[in-house]
Formats: C-alpha cells, sequence, structure tokens
C-alpha cells in the first residue's frame, strides 16, 4: 500500500468514527435519596456531585462527563422532585422540569431497598405526562443491599409502574453505586440511547461547573455534617471570591478563597459556628482539604457566617444566592 490510500483509508476511518460517535445529555431524576449524586460519580469516577445521608442536598446542577472512544455522556443532576412547600421548593421543581426536557435520555433511580411509594409514583405520573418521546431507563439503585429475591421482586414491580402508567421503560437496570456494580453496563446502555454527533466537550473535562460553585457546594455538604434536621434546608453558601495569593513563590502557590455562609436567622448562627467557633474550624478545615483535592493548588479558606432572613421565601435573595 502506497502513502497516498494509506492517507485516504485514515480520512475514510475517521469520517466513520465521526458518523458513529454518539454524544449528549442524560440526567437522573427520582426522590429524594434515591442515589442519584452517588451514581453520577460512580459513572464519572470522581467526585462531581454532592451526596450525603440527609435528603434533598444537591440544589445545582451539576454536569459529571463520561468519555468513551465511541460516546460521550453528559450527566445532568437535578435536586430531587417533590411536593412543595416552599418558594425555593417551587424554583427546584421547575428546574427539574426544564431539564427532563433538554436531555436525550432519562434515568429513573428507584432504590432497591424500599418499596414503590408515593414519592416515586409522583415523579412517574410527570414522567409519563412528558410530551417529549425522550427514552427513559429504570435504575433500580442500592442492588447491595437487597437479597437478590427481593431484587427481582422490586424489579417486576418497576416493570408493573411502567406498565400502570403507560411508561415504556427502555431498559430496567439493576445497579449499586457504591459497589461499583453494574455501573459500566449502565453506561453502555445508556450510549445507543444518545443521538448521532461529535463529542460536546474537550477529552479529559469532568464536569462543566464553575469551579465557584463546585467549592461553595463542598463547603456546604461539610457545613451540614452533624447539625440539626431542620437546618440543611436553611444553608446556602455563596463563594465571593477565589484569588491567588500575590507575592508567592511559582513553587508555593496560595489560592485565597472567600464565601459566605448564610443562613435563615440569627439563632442558627450558634449552631452553624460552634461553641468557641469550633464547628465553624471543623467546617473550615474539612471543606478546604477538599477544595484543594479539586482544584489541585493549597488554599486559604475565609468562611464567614451571614444572616439572610428567610432567604427561602425571598425570591430577591433567592436570585443573589444563585437560585
Ligand atoms: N448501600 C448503598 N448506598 C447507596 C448507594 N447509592 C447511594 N447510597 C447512599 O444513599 C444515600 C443517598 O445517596 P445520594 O446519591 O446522595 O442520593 P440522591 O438521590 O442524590 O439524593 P438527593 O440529593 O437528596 O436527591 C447516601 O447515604 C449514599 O451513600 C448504593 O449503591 N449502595
Amino acid at each position: 500500500m502506497n502513502a497516498s490510500s494509506a492517507t485516504a483509508g485514515d480520512t475514510e476511518g475517521r469520517a466513520r468514527d465521526e458518523a458513529e460517535h454518539r454524544s449528549g445529555f442524560a440526567c437522573f431524576v427520582g426522590r429524594p435519596n434515591a442515589g442519584k449524586s452517588t451514581l453520577t460519580n460512580a459513572l464519572v469516577g470522581t467526585k462531581v456531585a454532592i451526596t450525603s445521608t440527609r435528603p434533598q442536598t444537591t440544589r445545582h446542577t451539576v454536569r459529571g462527563i463520561v468519555h468513551r472512544p465511541e460516546a460521550q455522556l453528559v450527566l445532568v443532576d437535578t435536586p430531587g422532585l417533590h411536593k412543595p412547600r416552599t418558594l425555593l421548593g417551587e424554583r427546584l421543581n421547575d428546574v427539574v422540569r426544564t431539564t427532563w426536557a433538554e436531555v436525550d435520555v432519562i434515568g429513573f433511580c428507584l432504590p432497591a431497598d424500599q418499596k414503590i411509594g408515593p414519592g416515586d409514583r409522583f415523579i412517574a405520573g410527570e414522567l409519563a405526562e412528558l410530551k417529549k418521546r425522550t427514552p427513559k431507563v429504570a435504575v433500580v439503585t442500592k442492588t447491595d443491599l437487597v437479597s437478590s429475591k427481593a431484587l427481582a421482586e422490586q424489579l417486576l414491580a418497576v416493570d408493573q409502574l411502567g406498565r400502570e402508567l403507560g411508561i415504556e421503560w427502555a431498559e430496567i437496570v439493576p445497579v449499586s453505586a457504591t459497589e461499583g456494580s453494574q455501573v459500566d453496563l449502565l453506561a453502555d446502555l445508556l450510549v445507543p440511547l444518545l443521538p448521532q454527533g461529535p463529542p460536546l466537550y474537550p477529552d479529559g473535562d469532568l464536569t462543566d461547573e464553575p469551579e465557584q460553585v463546585m467549592v461553595a457546594e463542598l463547603i456546604r455538604e461539610a457545613a451540614l455534617e452533624g447539625v440539626r434536621d431542620e437546618l440543611p434546608h436553611s444553608i446556602a453558601v455563596v463563594v465571593e471570591e477565589m484569588v491567588p495569593r500575590e507575592d508567592r513563590p511559582a513553587d508555593r502557590p496560595l489560592l485565597d478563597v472567600h464565601a459566605n455562609i448564610y443562613i435563615e436567622r440569627p439563632s442558627q448562627k450558634g449552631i452553624v459556628i460552634g461553641p468557641k467557633g469550633k464547628r465553624l474550624k471543623e467546617v473550615g478545615s474539612s471543606s478546604r482539604r477538599h477544595i484543594e483535592a479539586l482544584l489541585g493548588t493549597p488554599v486559604y479558606l475565609d468562611l464567614h457566617v451571614k444572616v439572610a432572613k428567610d432567604w427561602q421565601r425571598d425570591p430577591k435573595q433567592l436570585r443573589r444566592l444563585g437560585f
């Protein structure tokens, strides 16, 4: 084979590869605590979405990106859809619906260890109403927590739920995100449901969430650890500034991060700060470690606690806090 025919063959091969490449957006929906964030992390292979044992901790739409030679799957992680009680709750549900309308495939997460309940039916009902014919994959999560008999029953129940509501599942996939079981299989099954197209993001990108938002989420996650049950929904974090410290030697950089933790009532200040500032210090040092790991640079973290009175019910404050 001479040089020119080899080149022509290569070009053809590349054109064929590009024609077969698939790319698109997927989102996981499901009731709070269904395991959506953990699954996103397991698929992407790094900590991009915030997980916690508390429900409704994912406020921002975080994208994780799964890179495959033949496909790129962009995961959009939404807050849990739930019956709204406050203005914030309504806004969150709007975010969820807007996301659903934009993605190429929806993964509906149902935990294997809990019977299908009203929360799941509420979401399934909304999915059935979706006008666009977006493929829906039922993902039965946390399979490590149940016996194979219980899992089989749950898979049947999910199938039945689809029949009742007129949803045609493209697939029903059992996974365990914490054990990494069937996670790759799920990606394999999602890819063919994406439209053909070139990669949407540069190779190697894991998320396009602005760094400041991710840093704020890491601080909020740390601030939520071990606090009273009513507090989580009252905390918002805004990173005001991230600037490299001047006059540092090139081999010893330092990034100054200034962030505010907002609470709703003055009475909550003590909970966040703790006796003699002990809790706030812990929040600072634990989130700083995560931020340094995320950004790959030493960080000086300057944290302040501020009261934004009843921010969840105030449209102006919600906008300022990024909702
Ligand atoms: N045993 C087990 N636990 C899991 C698995 N996936 C998630 N969890 C746990 O379930 C809890 C909730 O998981 P998340 O991923 O935060 O759930 P989520 O659906 O994103 O929750 P929201 O942000 O509230 O909507 C956490 O304590 C996870 O560690 C799994 O595969 N196995």
